[in-house]
């Protein structure tokens, strides 16, 4: 069992410096709240372990000074909600280790934002590769841009604004079908199995897809969360178990990542 919001929570007057029995109390109280904390109260991501390892864990995996500066720039520009939206410093450091190992060339994401895990897929891929990324809100996607340019890798991400379901159905029907090696997924998370499936029909036979969010700061463990987001992913967690089409592994980085690879 995970402990419900045993991670990073950020709360008014909370510092970034907590000591384990203080911690140990905050989890605590936010465990008996009768009403179920929101995940919009902020970047409390980690799923499965304190807010001591999460913090030394970010402390342990150094992102690139473009990132961090992104990530500087969303929390900014979106006080309420950038944090949370945004891939975790470990999630970020993963994605670019992982496409950088796969020797990816050919990218697609769904959910853009302010580019900043874009940003962690196409540093690592080649001089002549690509990342397809989806984003339906022009706002966050004009800050990618810019960062994107800032950090050199412009010309290597191809930006499509509209609904994701949309672009990813135009790249099937321009003959895309399993024209990629690695996918993505931080959309909307009650759209998920039917953008898994469109990702599945994208992705090469051997490439990846990565989903984010799929551990939902704990929630989907608790049977009596009857939220739609969380019903959502816990359907999405339950078919990948009972997918044919990929073996998966679902791991505790950030939020939870279900690595999926396609047979
Ligand atoms: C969690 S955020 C993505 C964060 C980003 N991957 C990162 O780590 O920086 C999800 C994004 O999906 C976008 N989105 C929501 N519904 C969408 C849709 N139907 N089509 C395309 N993008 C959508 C939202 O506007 C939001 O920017």
């Amino acid at each position: 069992m995970f402990g419900p919001l045993a991670g990073r929570v950020h709360l008014p007057g909370l510092s970034r410096t907590w000591h384990p029995g203080r911690a140990t109390r905050l989890t605590a109280q936010i465990r008996c709240c009768s009403s179920r904390p929101e995940p919009a109260l902020g970047p409390a991501k980690a799923a499965a372990h304190s807010a001591i390892l999460q913090r030394y864990i970010e402390d342990h995996n150094t992102e690139q000074q473009v990132i961090s500066k992104l990530r500087a720039e969303t929390k900014k520009a979106f006080p309420k909600n950038g944090a949370r939206l945004m891939v975790t410093v470990e999630q970020s450091t993963f994605l670019t280790w992982l496409v950088s190992s796969l020797q990816v060339k050919q990218a697609v994401e769904v959910g853009t934002f302010t580019g900043l895990s874009a940003l962690a897929i196409a540093q690592a891929l080649p001089e002549d590769g690509r990342l397809v990324t989806c984003e339906i809100d022009a706002r966050p996607a004009a800050l990618a841009a810019q960062a994107w340019t800032e950090a050199g890798v412009a010309p290597k991400v191809d930006l499509r604004m509209g609904p994701a379901a949309e672009t990813l159905d135009k790249l099937l029907a321009a003959g895309e079908c399993e024209a990629f090696d690695f996918a993505f997924l931080d959309g909307n998370k009650r759209m998920y199995w039917d953008y898994f499936q469109q990702l599945l029909r994208l992705v090469r036979p051997g490439g990846v897809i990565v989903a984010d969010n799929v551990l939902w700061y704990g929630r989907v463990a608790d049977a009596e969360d009857q939220d739609k987001r969380t019903i959502a992913l816990r359907d999405f967690n339950d078919r990948l178990v009972a997918c044919t089409a990929v073996t998966t592994s679902i791991v505790p980085i950030g939020d939870g990542l279900a690595l999926c690879r396609k047979l």
